[in-house]
């Protein structure tokens, strides 16, 4: 570490110094390789908010405020040995992280977390808690007396989202604006489970403006109340008060040097080996959404390469061979529509795929949204 205090206490010389492990971004990916270094190494967390967010429950915290305290988590219990610094990492070359022109940590091992951004209030790009809070408080204000919803993009973030809306606020005129002629168009989903959720929403009166795209943006800024006139390129016309724009998940890695330029994608993932090392790079591995990992970008499949790491980061520390691989996991989504709707798709051991309805999806994640499992990574529980 150059230009910032010394973390550890210093030790005589000639002592054998600990491995630096710097990982980049506190997420799920992140705080789990983490956690999972601080015995053994000297752990540094670049993270630029002040706390961890749960983003799997954002959705369900943006009409009720009691979920908050479930999607703002400290980092205090994280490590025991190492530290959180709250900053970003402004430039990352292979031995060192950059968090401002005169604070540069070296590093033995550097992790890659950075994962990705979406627009609000599936992610927050706010670095204070209170803040993000905050604006969900606003949000929450608005949509009390807000009159119609338009929801761009019918992709599963636009789906979960209007099932929360209604759950919440069953007075609001929910319209969805698809570009494909289906909503949750992957090809990855089979038909039922669409229709299941199709059918669940047209119930609660969702109106579906589909395969058909918006000519221009609505005027003002998502998640505020405004009355606004839009329409769709055929001149379909759509009035409403609120909207929110449902895609755009975008990897974040543009802080990487030119070292990087042959393993960063145009889209920003990161390619990497089976064993989360960075292509061509022995002591910089990447986890968690910001990979090129060909699977649907989801939290625990980002624990799950978080774990592959660090356990080769471990034998590499140990003078060994880094043999832990990750397989892309099997597709599957749970998709709640609030606490007690829903659908899945989930695949069993012989690769059949079955999609199962609200009462199992609610059981599976609609009533908790997996908080457990993030109070266990954060140390918490
Ligand atoms: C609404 C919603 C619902 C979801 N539901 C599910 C679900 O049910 N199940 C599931 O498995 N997955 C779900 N996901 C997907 C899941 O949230 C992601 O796969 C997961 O967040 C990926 O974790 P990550 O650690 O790779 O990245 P992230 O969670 O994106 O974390 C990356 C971290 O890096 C930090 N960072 C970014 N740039 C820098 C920088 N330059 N320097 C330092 N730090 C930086 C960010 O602040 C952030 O904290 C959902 C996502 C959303 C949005």
């Amino acid at each position: 570490m150059s230009d910032v205090a010394p973390a550890t206490p210093s030790v005589p010389s000639d002592a054998p110094r600990e491995p630096r492990v710097v990982v980049v971004g506190g997420g799920y990916a992140g705080a789990t390789v983490a956690r999972e270094l601080d015995a053994v190494a000297d752990v540094t967390v670049v993270e630029p908010k002040d706390h961890f967010v749960h983003a799997v429950a954002t959705l369900r915290a943006t009409v009720d405020e009691a979920w908050e305290a479930k999607v703002f988590h400290s980092y205090d219990k994280l490590l025991t040995r190492g530290r959180v610094i709250n900053d970003t990492a402004r430039r990352v070359t292979p031995t060192q992280v950059q968090i401002s022109p005169v604070q540069v940590l070296d590093a033995d091992y550097i992790v890659l977390a950075t994962g990705t951004s979406y627009p609000f209030p599936a992610k927050y790009i706010e670095q204070h808690a209170w803040v993000a809070r905050s604006r969900l408080s606003r949000l929450r204000e608005a949509l009390g007396v807000t009159r119609d919803v338009l929801l761009v993009g019918g992709g599963p973030v636009g789906v979960e989202l209007a099932g929360e809306l209604l759950h919440a606020f069953p007075h609001l005129g929910i319209t969805i604006v698809e570009r494909e002629f289906d909503i949750l168009p992957s090809p990855e989903y089979l038909p039922e489970f669409r229709r299941a959720l199709h059918e669940q929403l047209e119930a609660a009166g969702v109106n579906f403006i589909l395969g058909r795209q918006l000519a221009y943006w609505p005027s003002g800024d998502v998640g505020t109340l405004h009355d606004f006139t839009v329409h769709t390129t055929d001149g379909q016309r759509i009035d409403a008060q609120m909207w929110f724009r449902c895609f755009g998940n975008q990897q974040e890695s543009d802080y990487l040097d030119s070292a990087f330029a042959n393993v960063r994608r145009g889209d920003g993932r990161l390619a990497v080996q089976p064993t989360m090392q960075v292509e061509g790079f022995e002591t910089v591995f990447a986890v968690g959404d910001v990979t090129d990992v060909p699977e649907s970008k989801r939290a625990q499949a980002a624990v799950a390469h978080a774990r592959v790491a660090a356990a080769n980061i471990r034998s590499l520390i140990a003078g060994e061979k880094p043999t832990a691989t990750y397989t892309a996991a099997r597709e599957q989504i749970v998709l709640p529509l609030g606490p007690t709707g829903g659908a899945s798709q989930l695949q069993q051991p012989d690769g059949t795929r079955v999609v199962l309805g609200s009462e199992e999806t609610a059981r599976i994640k609609g009533a908790d949204l997996m908080t457990g499992p993030v109070e266990e990574i954060l140390g918490l529980s």
